[in-house]
């Protein structure tokens, strides 16, 4: 039992014995293989223990062909021996600088030939203080040839109250067929309750809608009577008579007759 147990402790230095070496098995060897050279670039395939400690290994900083290297003058080890040739590149040459601006080179207040320059700065009055506001912002606005008043319309009589009383098919003409009426028979209505105008060659009644108008009675009082087209254009060019009067058409405007 004793030289069973042996020689599975054996450890090459014990003496043996006869009966050791009746069933004593032979010692594993074992056989180192030394790492052979790759052709493979990457080595992958063949990666070693070596390469192994190598990949922790911290790169050279600054970098060995860095130009900050270059300017900080030959490493510490180039004292010893030959210094070895550079195949750095100069600053210039890895980092060419920009083109100078045009603007940069310009002679302040000296304006450039039309034409030359791509940012023009206008040259400021002869004599005046280049901070000065512009001339054109310290005139004052014009004033309004005429004061445009806003005129209060009495309850009930907003731009919908007038289009609601248009749709209601109440009789807003007063006449029962349209009518040819000449610039003598239109000068007849020039009363408040009696009101008739002419614009764009139709003339309507305008007194349902004087308590309407945004402008007031006043104004529109001015063209009862008469053709009041230029002044109403001249107004409120925008505003569309033919769409706010056509309940209110009474006729067209003609020629007095010869
Ligand atoms: C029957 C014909 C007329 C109709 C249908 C009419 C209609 C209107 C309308 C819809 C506005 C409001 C415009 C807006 O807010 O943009 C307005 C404003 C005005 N209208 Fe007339 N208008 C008429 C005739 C006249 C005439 C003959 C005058 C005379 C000058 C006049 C003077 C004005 C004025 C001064 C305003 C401005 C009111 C404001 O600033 O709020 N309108 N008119």
């Amino acid at each position: 039992m004793a030289s069973y147990l042996r020689s599975w402790l054996w450890t090459g230095t014990t003496p043996a014995t006869s009966a050791d070496t009746v069933d004593r098995p032979e010692p594993p060897t074992i056989q180192t293989i030394s790492p052979q050279a790759s052709d493979d670039e990457d080595g992958s395939a063949t990666e070693t223990e070596q390469d192994q400690e190598d990949d922790d290994v911290a790169p050279a900083f600054p970098s060995l062909n860095s130009a900050q290297r270059l300017q900080s003058g030959p490493p510490a080890t180039s004292t010893k021996g030959p210094t070895p040739a550079r195949a750095f590149l100069s600053d210039s040459a890895l980092m060419p600088p920009p083109p100078v601006p045009s603007l940069a080179v310009r002679t302040p207040g000296v304006q450039r030939k039309v034409g030359t320059a791509s940012l023009f700065v206008p040259p400021t009055n002869p004599g005046a203080n280049s901070l000065a506001v512009p001339p054109s912002t310290t005139k004052a606005p014009p004033k309004p040839s005429k004061k445009r008043e806003k005129v209060a319309l009495a309850p009930g009589h907003s731009a919908m109250d007038w289009a609601n009383l248009k749709a209601s098919g109440a009789d807003l003409r007063g006449v029962d067929t349209l009518l040819r009426i000449p610039p003598s028979v239109l000068k007849q209505h020039n009363k408040r309750d009696d009101a008739w105008s002419a614009f764009y060659g139709k003339v309507y009644n305008i007194t349902p809608y004087i308590p309407f108008h945004p402008g007031g009675e006043k104004d529109l009082m001015r063209v009862a009577g008469r053709d009041g087209t230029k002044l109403f254009a001249t107004t409120h060019g925008w505003v569309n008579a033919d769409f706010m009067l056509d309940a209110c058409l009474v006729g067209f405007l003609v020629p007095e007759p010869s």
